[in-house]
């Protein structure tokens, strides 16, 4: 969400507050602009009751409100005598305003929409974490920043265990609470501003920045005792194999990073499963 939209009313279960606050701040407005006089520009404060009730009730609430807006600045141009070389110009002039504050209302919803399509597009449906695609971003802007900062990474490519059979024996609906569990406990053993992105079916990968190969040892050991921890609280019979590729320098993209990562946890899966490989780039 953006930031702009948490300050916006949280639902509209009373649009008749929001409507009356919104009427009372156009007429403020009004007022305001007839004090000011013509030599001041002031339309475009007409447009925060429009802006506002417009992104909560929507476009249609909107157009009545450019309505009201439109007439107020006809109101206040009247009333201040003001004098034109002809005089249906007064007229145009509120015409073109009211297609300015409609463009605005048409405009505002549109965008809205745009910034929801693109958050959907980024998130894992079940889970709400970064999706394959969205992390892949992330990942490819730690490693832009790298070229900057020199700050070492950390990549760790994890793979449930035995999800199959969670689902074939408890259900799918099961499955998905053993997703979410997952998720939900990896989030707390993690700072916060390491990334966790789902990139298929039961593998998930993390980025963890400003951590070099010792610290993330100590790390991924930590998070997978708590992830065992989670799994055996519920009695659901998953382990984790888990390939850590902590990044120094080096030209490489994000893809390769992660199909290194891939091949780690891929070493460990050949094995024993349920345990933890690393690596390092460049080796
Ligand atoms: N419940 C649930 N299951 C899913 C979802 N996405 C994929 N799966 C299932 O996850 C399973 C993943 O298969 P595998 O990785 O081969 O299963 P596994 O038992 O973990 O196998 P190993 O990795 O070899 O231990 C498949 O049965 C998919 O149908 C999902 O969103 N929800």
């Amino acid at each position: 969400m953006n930031n702009w939209q948490t300050f916006l009313p949280k639902n509209n279960k009373n649009p008749v507050i929001l409507l009356i606050a919104c009427l009372l701040v156009n007429i403020g407005i009004g007022v305001v602009d007839f004090k000011l006089g013509r030599e001041f520009g002031f339309s475009i404060f007409y447009l925060m009751p429009i802006i506002l009730v417009t992104l909560v009730l929507g476009r249609h609430v909107g157009l009545i409100f450019c309505i009201i807006a439109t007439a107020t600045w006809f109101a206040v141009d009247q009333l201040s005598n003001n004098s034109y070389s002809h005089p249906m110009i007064g007229y145009w002039n509120a015409i073109m305003r009211l297609g300015f504050f409609v463009m605005i209302t048409w405009l505002f919803p549109f965008l809205q929409e745009l910034e929801r399509e693109k958050q959907i597009s980024r998130i894992d449906d079940l889970t709400g974490i970064a999706n394959r695609r969205y992390f892949f971003e992330l990942l490819q802007a730690e490693l832009d920043r790298f070229q900057r900062y020199k700050h070492a990474f950390t990549i760790v490519y994890i793979d449930l265990d035995g999800f199959k059979l969670v689902n074939d024996k408890y259900g799918h609906m099961i499955g998905d609470r053993v997703l979410c569990a997952f998720v939900n406990r990896a989030k707390k053993l993690l700072r916060d501003t390491d990334i966790i992105g789902r990139l298929g079916g039961d593998e998930f990968i993390f980025l963890l920045p400003e951590m070099g190969q010792d610290d993330a040892k100590v790390t991924v050991a930590k998070v997978q005792s708590g992830l065992l921890d989670e799994m055996n609280k519920n009695k659901w019979p998953v382990t984790f194999s888990i390939g850590v590729l902590s990044y120094k320098m080096g030209e490489i993209s994000a893809d390769e990073l992660v199909k290194r990562a891939d091949r780690l946890m891929y070493t460990v899966k050949n094995n024993s499963k349920n345990a933890i490989a690393y690596g390092v780039y460049p080796e």
